[in-house]
């Protein structure tokens, strides 16, 4: 642990403090759990006069019938003591994790609405590392540090004071030699930390490593890379093998130094102490009750210091976690969203929409867009890589606000809207279909939560998806593989379309696959398309030419800008970009006329 001015100390520990708002729901049982607590501790002194009685009125008066009693009220003690930490555990534990549970849904319900621009600046690893460990670290907090210092400090505190109260000098002795015993617990325990989370990283990176190639298996395997990958992947568990040596050689060393320490202290104690109780200064039961209540107290100092630690690195998690929780979206719902008029004839307008990137401030991905798309119209967007095609649909859906102009749907500034309901009007392709982990079912209901089986199974076969479906191991309850791995590019596609086609949206976005299909999938996905497209304002993205010269408007985009405007014919014989952008695609032997026909 590096050393923190006690300014910033303060305000590490005080980070923690936000997590009251999440107990507060649950004060009763925090309530009940700290006077169990308080209960408990108390009980916990007793023992030590319960001890004493044993010795005195048992052994030493050497009364059999006093030993039967003193030890059966030291029973019905330790007993009370069983049932109140049965209950401080069970109540503080439930608290730990009932706040923990509440604040992972709490971080995860803010991802989920956070601007993607987010999570271009933050790795999903660290967001996922939010999500578990911070949360991890916090609820062994409220469900068990704090209770253990609280508890701790509370037998400190009792324990001083019985040892003051039984025998003055041996207190100043006690006094003493706890520091001693927190000598070797500060040196080691130091180090022994920094070495664990050392130790965490590297397993940390053993773990992201390994997924790495889990999920590249077969790029790995085809370049036959196997041999080389266990190599790395040794080289990286040895070196966490490595770092967990020395924090056990550290680990060992602590255990032994304050093993040492402590029997050594209690040694002296019994010797000063048998000394007492030879020339009468002090009972027999008085020595016993004594020793118990320095080993409680050497053993509550300990624990607060070791509680202190967590607390720290706790507070650097509160604290991130606090952070994330109060990030505002980017992306802000309107208050009073203005009523959507769908029966208007323009159903987009961009209007002098200039757009950075917020990572690239300085070059525009988009430059002075105007542009008017009538409702049902088929619109294709075509242009080189990077022309600014995809932001277009990015701003559409407000994934981005643009920094000039404004973007209107059904007349209305899509940022006066409901962004459900404007989200909701749009339906996206994408052109890598995003599939769940899940069957067939969930997949395709993702476009509409409420819809039937017959529903489902009605879009599945509009979007030709049907047969297919029927004929997995499972039919529509068959799982799908991570990211639908056991479909293939065309099937992924049709399940997509059949997504879309459920969800039944006003405005198709279409970001059409770049990979060629074979014939006779490109045939099925071209037909599911066809159907999806009927009666709807479309927009395409179009990687390929020949499937778009029948749209109603061809829009050509380059750098961020609309250079041209047409049908495919017109841009033939007025638009040079196009005519190149043909000229690249289509066979010039073939030439450009044939694909018109
Ligand atoms: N998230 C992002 N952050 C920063 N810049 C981006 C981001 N996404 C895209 N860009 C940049 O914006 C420009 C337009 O990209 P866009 O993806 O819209 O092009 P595109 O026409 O769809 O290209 P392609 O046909 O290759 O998909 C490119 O220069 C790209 O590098």
């Amino acid at each position: 642990m590096s050393y923190i001015p006690p300014k910033k100390q303060q305000k590490a520990i005080a980070s923690l403090l936000p997590i009251v708002t999440f107990i507060k729901p649950y004060k009763w049982v925090a309530l009940l759990a700290l006077l169990v607590l308080l209960i408990t501790a108390g009980l916990n002194l007793s023992i030590g006069q319960g001890v004493k009685f044993v010795i005195d009125s048992g052994f030493i008066a050497g009364s059999k019938e006093q030993l039967t009693q003193a030890i059966s009220g030291l029973v019905v003690l330790i007993s009370l003591v069983a049932v109140g930490t049965f209950c401080r555990f069970y109540l503080m534990s439930w608290l730990g994790e009932r706040v923990s549970a509440d604040i992972r849904k709490a971080v995860f319900n803010q991802i989920v609405h956070l601007h993607p621009s987010y999570f271009e600046e933050n790795r999903s690893g660290e967001m996922m590392s939010r999500l578990t460990t911070d949360t991890t670290l916090l609820q062994s907090i409220v469900g068990s540090s704090f209770s253990m210092a609280l508890r701790s400090a509370l037998v400190l505190l009792g324990g001083l004071i019985m040892l003051l109260v039984t025998n003055i000098k041996l207190t100043l002795l006690v006094v003493a030699c706890v520091p001693l015993t927190l000598v070797p617990i500060m040196i080691f325990g130091k180090r022994v930390r920094k070495l664990s989370e050392n130790n965490q990283s590297a397993i940390a990176d053993i773990s992201t490593y390994a997924g790495e190639i889990i999920q590249h298996i077969k790029v790995v395997q085809s370049y036959t890379h196997e041999e080389k990958e266990k190599h790395a992947f040794g080289g990286e568990v040895e070196k966490a093998f490595n770092v967990a040596r020395q924090s056990i050689k550290q680990r060992s060393f602590l255990i032994a130094a304050v093993i040492f320490l402590t029997f050594g202290a209690i040694s002296v104690m019994l010797w000063v102490g048998g000394m007492d109780v030879l020339e009468g200064r002090m009972t027999g039961g008085e020595l016993g009750a004594f020793i118990f209540y320095a080993i409680m107290v050497a053993m509550s100092v300990a624990t607060i210091a070791e509680v202190y630690g967590e607390l720290q690195r706790a507070a650097g998690a509160a604290s991130r976690l606090l952070e994330l929780l109060q990030i505002d979206s980017a992306i802000k719902d309107v208050t009073e969203p203005k009523p959507m008029h769908y029966g208007n004839e323009v159903s987009i307008a961009f209007k002098n929409v200039d757009f950075y990137y917020p990572s690239r401030p300085d070059t525009p991905a988009l430059k002075d867009i105007n542009l008017s798309i009538l409702k049902g119209k088929v619109v294709a967007l075509v242009g080189p890589s990077g022309a600014g095609k995809t932001t277009l649909f990015e701003l559409l859906q407000r994934f981005y606000d643009p920094q000039q102009g404004t973007i209107e749907f059904n007349n209305e500034v899509i940022t006066q809207v409901s962004l459900t309901e404007l989200r909701h009007s749009m339906g996206m392709v994408p052109q890598h279909p995003v599939l769940f982990s899940s069957d067939v079912w969930h997949n395709i209901r993702y476009g509409n939560p409420d819809a039937s089986d017959e529903q489902v199974i009605e879009a599945a076969k509009r979007a030709h998806a049907h047969d297919f479906i029927e004929q997995l191991p499972d039919g529509y309850g068959s799982f799908l593989g991570e990211q639908g791995v056991r479909l293939s590019g065309g099937q992924k596609q049709r399940i997509a379309i059949a997504r879309a086609i459920l969800k039944d949206p006003d405005v198709l976005l279409l970001d059409e696959a770049t990979s060629a299909l074979d014939a006779q999938s490109e045939f099925h996905v071209q037909a599911a398309l066809n159907e999806l497209m009927q009666n709807r304002t479309t927009l395409i993205i179009a990687h390929r030419l020949a499937t778009v010269t029948h749209a109603d408007v061809i829009v050509v985009m380059d750098k961020g800008q609309v250079v041209d405007m047409g049908t495919h014919q017109g841009l033939l014989e007025s638009s040079v970009l196009y005519q190149k952008l043909c000229e690249l695609q289509f066979d010039k032997a073939q030439s450009i006329e044939s694909v018109t026909t």
